[in-house]
């Protein structure tokens, strides 16, 4: 059967990467056609192509060949991996068929990874493949759409999407800070109080931690700044600074006391333990998670590179063990204000007819990619086909990213006018937490430091039943 035969419409997925690619195979494999289109092409002039993928594949890994940890139990993307292997994953199924030695990672040769997608999509009697660009807002007689064109996004439909969804900004230079897990925070260095007491719209006047700094860990930190390894941009990222929105160590180097004038200002804030000493720097972290797991820390866009990132911010007071649940990172990107845009079926509230998934929806990475490219593929089939299906629970890594993208993080404005959202990788600070288990299976007390391993164990364990309760209901 071909698309053109079937008595169903087809849906249509916008852009072959590794979220389109995984919605198309998800929507064919519930027996509906669905039409990808694809901007990648050979033309007689030449190769169209993004600024950063170098075939026509579906699917391209345009850096890393890694699908990270594999590793279900005591690892949030090997988790994932687990729970869109149940869900008949067409891009787990190619990672283990082109697989590498990676130790406990799932890496892939990425051109047969590349290939074999290709070849299934290609296969499969309900799937048509079109090489075009989408320019625009797709035609009014397409009612089932799946955008999933990814951070390098054409700029005619970047444009048509901004447009629509009346956001400030789609496509901009991203400044991400790092977000770090609350239980690795030493909370008896650090408290909590918003500056001036000032009271939130929930009446909280202690929304923030804060971690104080004298002045010679304030020097020490500055020089470390200043000193450390930088990443380099490809020259399509060569984009203006927002202001108000400076990397960090940026600041640094335009003075040593901007920052104390900046993001780590002492002022308005009193630390409990010694009330009568003034700190000389303060860093504040905000609750970026409705769980309250997650925190950012407040103007610490950087573009240091990840392992100077880890060593500098554990010179921070309280932060000496902080596990980062995502570096911050500077590189341009294209994504929607998700918790305002989309409903929980990735719908966008404004155009139903529009859903979104990858990186556009604000999660990041291959793996996460592809599972938003998962879910809206099935909630686009159940749609054509009259049924009506829920997100699964946030208690799964694929409810997770799903409550993460439309409503678990915390609204809000940073400087410069732009959201607070910012796209995230899988990791369990998004799932709900669960209480570290004090003794094992088989009864034996766990060692203190052996019980985070644990705790994560049970919330794999939780996620994965249920899953299994969703997929069966
Ligand atoms: C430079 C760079 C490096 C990255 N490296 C990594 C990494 O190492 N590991 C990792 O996990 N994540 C990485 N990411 C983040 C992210 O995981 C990947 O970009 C991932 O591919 C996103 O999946 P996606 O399906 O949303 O987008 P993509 O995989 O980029 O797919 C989008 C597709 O849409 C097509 N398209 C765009 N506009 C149109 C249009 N108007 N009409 C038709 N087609 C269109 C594109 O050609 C592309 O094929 C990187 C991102 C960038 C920008």
């Amino acid at each position: 059967m071909s698309t053109q035969t079937s008595p169903l419409k087809p849906v249509h997925v916008i852009g072959g990467g590794l979220a389109g690619s995984e919605a198309a195979w998800q929507i064919a494999s519930a027996g509906v056609p669905v039409v990808l289109h694809e901007m990648r092409r050979d033309e007689p002039s030449g190769p169209v192509r993004t600024e950063a993928h170098h075939t026509d594949g579906l699917a391209e890994m345009v850096c890393s060949n890694s699908f990270r940890s594999d590793d279900w139990q005591f690892n949030a993307v090997g988790l994932l991996h687990a729970e869109m292997r149940r869900l008949d994953s067409l891009i787990l199924s190619a990672a283990d068929q082109h697989q590498v030695p990676a130790g406990g990672a799932l890496a892939v040769d990425r051109d047969g990874f590349s290939a074999e997608v290709t070849r299934r999509l290609q296969a499969h009697p309900l799937v048509t493949i079109q090489r075009e660009e989408i320019a625009g807002l797709p035609p009014e007689d397409w009612d089932n759409v799946v955008v999933a064109t990814g951070p390098l996004t054409s700029p005619a439909l970047a444009d048509a999407i901004l447009d629509l969804s009346g956001e400030g900004q789609l496509s901009f230079f991203d400044a991400i800070a790092p977000i770090i897990h609350l239980d690795s925070i030493d909370m008896d260095v650090a408290w909590r109080q918003s500056r001036y007491d000032k009271e939130g719209p929930g009446g909280d006047a202690a929304a923030y931690i804060n971690l104080p700094m004298n002045k010679a860990e304030y020097e020490a930190f500055v020089d470390a700044l200043i000193a450390g390894p930088k990443a380099e941009f490809k020259d399509w990222e060569h984009v203006p600074y927002f202001d108000g929105c400076l990397p960090i160590e940026v600041m640094a180097e335009r003075g040593r006391e901007t920052l104390r004038h900046g993001p780590m200002k002492p002022v308005g804030l009193t630390n409990p333990r010694d009330p009568l000493v003034k700190s000389y720097a303060i860093v504040q972290l905000r609750q970026d998670n409705a769980l309250g797991t997650l925190w950012n820390m407040v103007g610490f866009q950087t573009k240091l590179k990840h392992g100077a990132q880890a060593e500098v911010f554990r010179m921070i007071p309280g932060l000496k063990d902080a596990q980062f649940a995502r570096l911050g990172g500077l590189h341009r990107n294209t994504f929607i204000n998700s918790p305002r845009l989309l409903d929980r079926s990735l719908r966008m509230k404004l155009a139903p007819r529009l859903r979104f998934a990858g990186q556009m929806t604000g999660v990041e990475g291959y793996v996460e990619s592809a599972a938003t490219g998962l879910l809206a593929g099935r909630f686009a089939a159940a749609d054509r086909l009259g049924q009506t299906l829920e997100a699964p629970p946030a208690t799964t890594a694929l409810g997770a990213l799903v409550e993460h993208v439309t409503g678990g993080h915390i609204p809000g404005e940073i400087e410069g006018g732009k959201t607070s959202f910012q796209p995230m990788n899988i990791n369990y600070g998004l799932l709900p937490p669960m209480e570290a288990p004090k003794t094992g299976e088989d009864g034996v007390k766990i060692p203190l430091k052996e019980r985070g391993r644990a705790k994560k164990r049970l919330m794999s364990l939780r996620a994965l039943a249920d899953l299994d309760a969703w997929r069966q209901a």
